[in-house]
């Protein structure tokens, strides 16, 4: 089926406005595409040495240029659930490789950081860096120039989006991400939010918040709520850079590692040396960009992507803006009700039917482009199938069940959760900002109300503790991001807006910073640009004025006549507590070279 019309529209013009930097990027990967293998261009001592710890047999297989060599790229660590489990993917992969008649090196590790961990803590404020830190660090283990394709070891928040400007930027390689799976379910996701509330009034202790939460993160696995790192799990199937039906499959399961193999198995068949050469700057197009923005509306993903994919498609050339996001939300309706978003999690998302059944369903009204290439071929319709484990450790794939096997958590396409995505954008007189609306009561759509001005996450908890903020306003959080401080999520803020939300008062969040896919039910106007500390009109918000956000118009105002908001001097702060400690100062070069959030918040792209 063709693309909807307006699908297609929004397509056509990011194609236009992209044609001078993708036609570049282009050419440059055609270039490096034509030297053939790339470990031919190695000297002999290049080769010794890159080859020194292989066995014999893949001595000789890798000295000449025929056998295909995968150059694995991992992010596994012991502090990411989510990792963990790939502490043991790369024996798996070399196995599978040389099944294949090909080999497998590991190229590099790159870093990865656990959001939850940091959440809350002067680290965070390394988080959002460590994105482009992580394509680096990806492109020094590729740098060695062995390999015929890539195999990327990653999950979670930052790390799938730095991988991907890495993939992209060695795009003349074929590259296939192999995740590791969710977590099983634990204590449900709002029964642990309804303990963190419990504790911010004082009504139970850290003995029952931390069990509370030890039975929410109990094991291996991406934590079951749908935040950034299921959200880069759906964009990477949907995008078709994971292997059809991989997204949602627990860690330790056979078939987890019979997917593991298999998409070991495709690299070696995906390279120049084969038939089906599938470069990844070639694979990825403004098509497969769009699918992934598509994605994002219809299961109500992370608002960390509305920097991500800014930043994952420059690296391939591919100009998009917020306002490309916002219209296309305005026509992709919400499929799915996955915490905090409802209260299911990612088990129930993938047992009601996962990610096979949800592009089915957009396919029938052409809101995804079909014709795209994928690692697995030609056509997203081959992802609207379940992974099954076959014989001898091998996948079998069915198709999609034609019905939702659990409506409440995946809607059809005929009778979806809402008629629009769950991400906006918001302008007005403050600049622009975005709001995620999957999570936000109707009534709570439209807020005008006080501002309190904040200059750090801490001070609002603190008021709150000391009962200032029974009442009805506008939390200005500002200096929150990345050029202040890098930017951090604001996690913490959720269980007292909840609290304050929920005895009745209206509230909402406006920050030049982040918050966590996590974050959700309270109304909150986030990556405000221009930033506090680049002057932006935030910088001159004073306690006391009206501000009004409103996410039906996509509007956010405040009320002040703007002669005497240019008559204010803007607010400087000093941050100087933001620049030393925890790491922090080796990300000076960082902050004085970051883009604005609507440019993807990159030292890299601007
Ligand atoms: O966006 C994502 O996917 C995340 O990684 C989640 C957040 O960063 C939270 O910090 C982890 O959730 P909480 O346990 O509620 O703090
Ligand atoms: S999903 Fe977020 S909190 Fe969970 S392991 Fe990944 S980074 Fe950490």
């Amino acid at each position: 089926m063709s693309a909807h019309a307006r699908i297609s529209a929004i397509t056509n013009r990011i194609v236009e406005r992209s044609k001078p930097t993708r036609e570049r990027y282009l050419e440059r990967l055609r270039a490096a595409a034509s030297k053939g293998v790339q470990r031919s261009v190695l000297g002999c001592a290049n080769l010794a040495h890159g080859f020194a710890v292989c066995s014999p047999a893949e001595k000789d297989a890798l000295a000449g240029d025929r056998i295909p060599n995968l150059g694995i790229i991992t992010a596994y660590n012991d502090m990411l659930s989510a990792h963990q489990p790939f502490e043991t993917y790369p024996a798996i992969i070399r196995e599978a490789a040389a099944e294949a008649g090909g080999v497998a090196q590991v190229a590099g590790g790159v870093p990865a950081m656990c959001d939850g961990v940091t959440q809350g803590q002067p680290g965070m404020e390394l988080s959002l860096f460590s994105r482009d830190l992580i394509a680096m660090a990806a492109g020094v283990g590729l740098s060695h120039n062995m390999f015929d394709a890539a195999l990327f070891l990653g999950v979670c928040d930052k790390i799938v989006p730095g991988l991907v400007i890495a993939a992209l930027s060695f795009g003349h390689l074929p590259s296939i991400f192999v995740p590791a799976g969710p977590m099983t379910t634990g204590l449900p996701n709002d029964e642990k939010s309804r303990v963190r509330q419990l504790f911010a009034e004082g009504k139970v202790g850290r003995a029952e918040l931390l069990e509370a939460e030890s039975k929410s993160y109990h094991g291996p696995g991406t934590c079951t709520f749908y935040g950034t790192a299921n959200s880069n799990q759906m964009l990477m199937e949907i995008m078709g850079f994971h292997m059809p039906g991989s997204s949602f499959i627990n860690p330790g399961t056979p078939l987890r590692e019979a997917l593991t193999r298999e998409a070991a198995k495709r690299a070696l068949a995906i390279t120049a040396l084969g038939n089906e050469f599938t470069p990844a700057g070639e694979m990825i197009d403004e098509r497969s960009v769009v699918n992934g923005v598509v994605g994002l509306h219809a299961t109500g993903g992370s608002t960390n992507h509305t920097l991500h994919l800014v930043a994952m498609a420059r690296a391939a050339g591919i100009q998009l803006t917020w306002q490309d996001i916002a219209e296309l939300s305005e026509v992709v309706p919400l499929l799915a009700r996955v915490y905090p978003n409802g209260l299911a999690d990612v088990n129930h998302f993938q047992a009601a039917g996962g990610m096979g059944f949800l592009i089915k369903e957009l396919l029938k009204h052409g809101l995804v482009h079909d014709d795209v290439r994928t690692v697995f071929g030609q056509g997203l319709e081959a992802y609207t199938v379940d992974a099954r484990l076959g014989a001898n450790r091998t996948v079998l794939r069915e198709p999609s069940p034609d019905k939702s096997h659990d409506p409440k958590v995946l809607a059809s396409i005929e009778t979806p959760f809402q008629a629009n995505g769950g991400l906006k954008m918001l302008r007005g007189n403050l600049g622009k900002a975005v709001i995620k609306i999957s999570a936000v009561k109707p009534e709570r759509h439209v807020i005008e109300a006080p501002a309190i001005v904040f200059h750090s996450q801490q001070e609002l908890q603190d008021a709150f503790k000391e009962g200032k903020l029974n009442r009805d306003f506008v939390a200005v959080v500002r200096f929150q991001g990345p050029k202040a401080n890098g930017m951090p999520e604001l996690h913490k803020l959720t269980p007292p807006l909840g609290v304050l939300q929920d005895r009745g008062f209206r509230v909402a969040l406006l920050t030049d910073g982040r918050m966590s896919g996590a974050s959700g039910k309270v109304p909150a106007a986030i990556h405000v640009t221009p930033e506090a500390v680049d002057g932006g009109p935030i910088a001159r918000i004073r306690d006391g004025d009206i501000i009004r956000l409103d996410a039906i118009k996509g509007t956010l105002e405040v009320l002040v006549d703007a002669a005497d908001m240019a008559e204010r001097e803007p607010v400087t702060v000093d941050l100087s507590d933001n620049e030393f400690g925890m790491g922090r100062e080796l990300f000076a070069p960082f902050r004085r070279a970051v883009g604005a959030s609507d440019q993807g918040a990159s030292v890299l792209f601007h």
